[in-house]
C-alpha cells in the first residue's frame, strides 16, 4: 500500500534518513521505535508533508507521488504528541477549523462529519467542551477524530501514550485495535515497547544502530 524507497533527510548537516525504505501493507498497523533523536517524528511529519523529504521515493498504490505532493494528497492524518488541541476553540471547532480553512469542506459538511466522528468515539457530549475539560482520554480521541477529519488513507500517532497513565493506555490500545478492525493503516511512533508489541503487527527499529 505504501512504499517508502531510498528517502533521505537532513537537517543541515545531520544526517537523520541514509537510503530509508519501509513498506506498510493495507490495514496494517506499524509501530514505529528507536532511540530518541532517531527521526520517529520527522518520519509521521515527513508522510504528513509537515517536513520536507530531500530525496527519495513515496509510492502509493503503486502510484509514485511527487514529494512536494504529499501535504496536499492527505495521505496521513495526524495526532500529535500530547494532542496539540487549540485550547481557545471547542472540540468542534478543533475538528473543523482545518477543512474549512484548507480544504474548502463547506462549514455544514464539516460539522456533520465531525458530529458523525465524536458520536462514533463517544465524546460527542464535549462538542462544544473546551480543551482544558477534557479528561486525557477525551482529548486523545477528540484528536483522533480530529485527524480522521480529512479521511486520511493512513492515521498517524506521535507518543499517543506518553501523557496517559496505564488504564487510559489500554483504551488508547483499544482505539487502535478498533480501528483495525475497520480496516485503517496505522503507524504508531512509540517508546513504549509493551504498548508497541500489543498494538502492532509490525515494529520496526528507526536509526536502531545508533543506540549502541
Ligand atoms: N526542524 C528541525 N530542524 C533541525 N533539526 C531537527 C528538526 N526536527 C528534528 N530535528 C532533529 O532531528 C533528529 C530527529 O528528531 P525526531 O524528533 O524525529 O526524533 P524522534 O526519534 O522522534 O525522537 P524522540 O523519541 O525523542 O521524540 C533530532 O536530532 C532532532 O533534533
Amino acid at each position: 500500500m505504501l512504499e517508502l524507497k531510498n528517502i533521505n533527510k537532513k537537517f543541515g548537516s545531520k544526517v537523520i534518513f541514509d537510503n530509508f525504505n519501509l513498506a506498510i501493507n493495507a490495514g496494517e498497523v506499524v509501530a514505529i521505535a528507536g532511540p530518541s533523536g532517531g527521526g520517529k517524528t520527522t518520519l509521521l511529519r515527513m508522510l504528513a508533508g509537515l517536513e520536507t523529504i530531500d530525496s527519495g521515493q513515496v509510492i502509493f498504490d503503486d502510484e509514485v507521488i511527487g514529494l512536494d505532493e504529499l501535504i496536499t494528497r492527505n495521505f496521513l492524518g495526524f495526532v500529535f504528541q500530547d494532542f496539540q488541541l487549540f485550547p481557545h476553540m471547542t472540540v468542534l471547532e478543533n475538528l473543523t477549523l482545518s477543512p474549512v480553512k484548507t480544504m474548502g469542506m463547506s462549514k455544514e459538511a464539516a460539522v456533520l462529519k465531525a458530529e458523525k466522528l465524536l458520536t462514533n468515539l463517544e465524546v460527542i457530549e464535549q462538542k462544544n467542551a473546551y480543551p482544558y475539560s477534557l479528561s486525557g482520554g477525551q482529548k486523545q480521541r477528540v484528536a483522533l477524530a480530529r485527524a480522521m477529519m480529512i479521511d486520511p488513507k493512513i492515521i498517524g500517532y506521535d507518543e499517543p501514550t506518553s501523557a496517559l497513565d496505564p488504564a487510559l493506555r489500554d483504551q488508547v490500545a483499544n482505539l487502535i485495535l478498533e480501528n483495525k478492525s475497520l480496516g485503517i493503516t496505522q503507524i504508531v511512533v512509540t517508546h513504549d515497547m509493551a504498548f508497541a508489541t500489543k498494538i502492532a503487527d509490525t515494529i520496526i527499529k528507526v536509526n536502531s544502530k545508533t543506540k549502541d
